[in-house]
């Protein structure tokens, strides 16, 4: 794994440089941005499989192609329930990391990417998992539309989480907010909206942990020590910063669809 610290050498190559039309939603730009991601699939791969609704293109992309028979011998290592189900459903032949420890490539969407291809991810609550298979995988491709593109993590004000064990998470949560209190850190408990839109239950994620929301009004610095910080806390199970994890970045955008690689990290 590279370190967010590091200088990095990356290539910026537009692939679709003539603007797209006007009219796409912001799904539709999700769904270029997996398909573009697909073609980086080889028949006999084992591939990571993303969580989210633009991962979620990439996956039934895959099983199209199956299908088709354009691509054959897949073995997919999904990144949580919800997308076991939806490959499950698709017909993609699936394991884990204990049968399968390296993972050829993965790809995943993300909630903010910063100009060194570090992440944010899991507010969708599915960043371990993520992080497992994702950081045992050679390639990471993060697929995006350009909405996702901030000038540094947690600069997009919405959440970092923090995967946390239930056991005392109100004295983690203050905990957490201690760390970024010069970064104006506020941080919540994430909750489960019931029907009738009052907040019922705290959220649970896949592992049955919870999960605290970190809002941040300044910049936190330096990313490897908050980083450090973070996982130092007893309590915590994991932060979703994804720091030098991805090795490609597909953005798609009003202006066409871009893919940058980052060199010296990963194959
Ligand atoms: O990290 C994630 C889930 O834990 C997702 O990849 C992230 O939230 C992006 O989701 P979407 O593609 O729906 O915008």
């Amino acid at each position: 794994m590279g370190s967010a610290s590091n200088p990095l050498v990356t290539s910026s190559v537009a692939v679709d440089s003539s603007p797209l039309p006007s009219n796409l939603t912001q799904d539709d730009l999700k769904k270029l941005a997996a398909y573009k991601a697909v073609e980086y699939v080889k028949s006999g791969m084992v591939v990571g499989l993303g969580t989210g609704s633009t991962a979620k293109h990439a996956v039934s992309r895959i099983s199209d192609l199956l299908r088709e028979g354009k691509l054959n011998d897949i073995i997919g290592i999904p990144t949580s329930t919800t997308t076991h189900e939806q490959a499950v459903s698709l017909g993609i032949p699936l394991s884990d990391l204990d049968s399968h420890p390296v993972v050829d490539l993965s790809i995943d969407g993300a909630d903010e990417v910063d100009p060194s291809l570090n992440l944010v991810k899991g507010r969708g609550g599915s960043l371990l998992r993520e992080k497992m298979v994702e950081g045992a995988s050679k390639k990471f491709v993060v697929i995006v539309d350009e909405s996702k593109l901030v000038k540094h993590l947690g600069g997009s004000g919405l959440a970092v989480p923090v995967e946390v064990v239930p056991f005392c998470c109100d004295f983690t949560r203050g905990k957490l907010e201690e760390l970024f209190r010069g970064a104006g850190c506020k941080a919540k408990l994430r909750v489960k909206i019931g029907a009738n839109g009052g907040e019922t239950a705290p959220a649970v994620t896949d592992n049955g942990n919870y999960v605290v929301d970190l809002y941040l009004e300044r910049d936190m610095g330096d990313l490897e020590a908050a980083s450090e910080k973070i996982l130092r806390l007893p309590g915590v199970v994991e932060h979703g910063m994804f720091l030098g994890i991805a090795t490609t970045l597909i953005v798609a955008g009003k202006s066409g669809v871009t893919v940058r690689d980052r060199f010296g990290v990963k194959g």
